[in-house]
């Protein structure tokens, strides 16, 4: 894992943008793996930003969302859908149909967690993926617990999990109690990782990435296994590291 130690939120978003355009520009037909969560926000905000100045386009650009909610809404505020759009597609010019995100709505939802696998499937390859951590090791919302070898499913949220996410909701009892999620497999077969980490609150979270085992127990510890990551992460959010 290459580790990039940058000063603040600020500079982690503007290197993650910068990694992102230079290789994008490097590759014919990029597919990205986005997530959600206020860490890759910054992110999003400059890419809109070089979109617009030309210095990337996502005409070519396929992307695949990790996960989102069942049973909201794509109007919601709070569903990724929501999110993706309001914060980065509705403001560059990726084609419309070239951009996945789960269908949390859908009755069959198994079947969506089948087909959802099979597009990424067909695209051939996630060339970067994206992703943020939960506080308690989740990635996508691959829980603590999680086999190593899954592929798109249905979740059960933690009580951690939709702890830590009620911030953007009016109550805990709004979180909703499930979504669906890239497998950490399918997660693991992207080319390139670019895991982002931002805060104190992320400190203990890291630490453990850094110094503790690989285990099902805390599922991000998958990436020390995968031989292209590069974790960007502030001062605060290595705060309680040797690094
Ligand atoms: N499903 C998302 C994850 O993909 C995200 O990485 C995590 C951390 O979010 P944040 O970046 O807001 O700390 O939260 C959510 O649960």
């Amino acid at each position: 894992m290459k580790i990039v130690k940058v000063k603040d939120y600020e500079e982690m978003s503007q290197y993650a943008a910068d990694y992102l355009i230079k290789k994008i520009n490097e590759i014919d037909c990029p597919v990205l793996g986005l997530a959600t969560g206020s860490t890759p926000e910054g992110m999003y905000e400059k890419l809109i930003q070089a979109n617009k100045e030309g210095k990337i386009s996502f005409k070519n650009i396929t992307t695949f969302n990790l996960d989102e909610y069942v049973g909201l809404s794509e109007e919601d505020p709070n569903s990724y859908h929501f999110f993706m759009k309001d914060k980065l597609l509705n403001h560059v010019d990726i084609q419309e149909g070239n951009y996945h995100i789960p269908d949390g709505n859908k009755i069959d939802l198994e079947k969506e967690c089948q087909n959802y696998e099979k597009l990424i499937q067909e695209a051939g390859r996630i060339d970067i993926q994206i992703l943020g951590v939960g506080v308690n090791g989740h990635i996508g919302f691959n829980e603590p617990g999680t086999p190593f070898t899954s592929r798109t499913h249905i979740v059960e949220l933690s009580e951690s999990t939709r702890q830590a996410n009620s911030r953007f909701f009016n109550s805990i009892d709004e979180v909703p109690t499930k979504a669906i999620t890239m497998g950490i497999e399918t997660i693991m077969e992207s080319k390139d990782i670019m895991l982002l980490v931002s805060g104190e609150q992320k400190a203990e979270t890291l630490a453990r990435l850094l110094e503790g085992e690989v285990s099902e127990d805390f599922p991000v510890s998958v990436l020390k296994k995968h031989n292209h990551v590069t974790l960007v992460a502030d001062e605060a959010a290595l705060s309680k590291t040797k690094i």
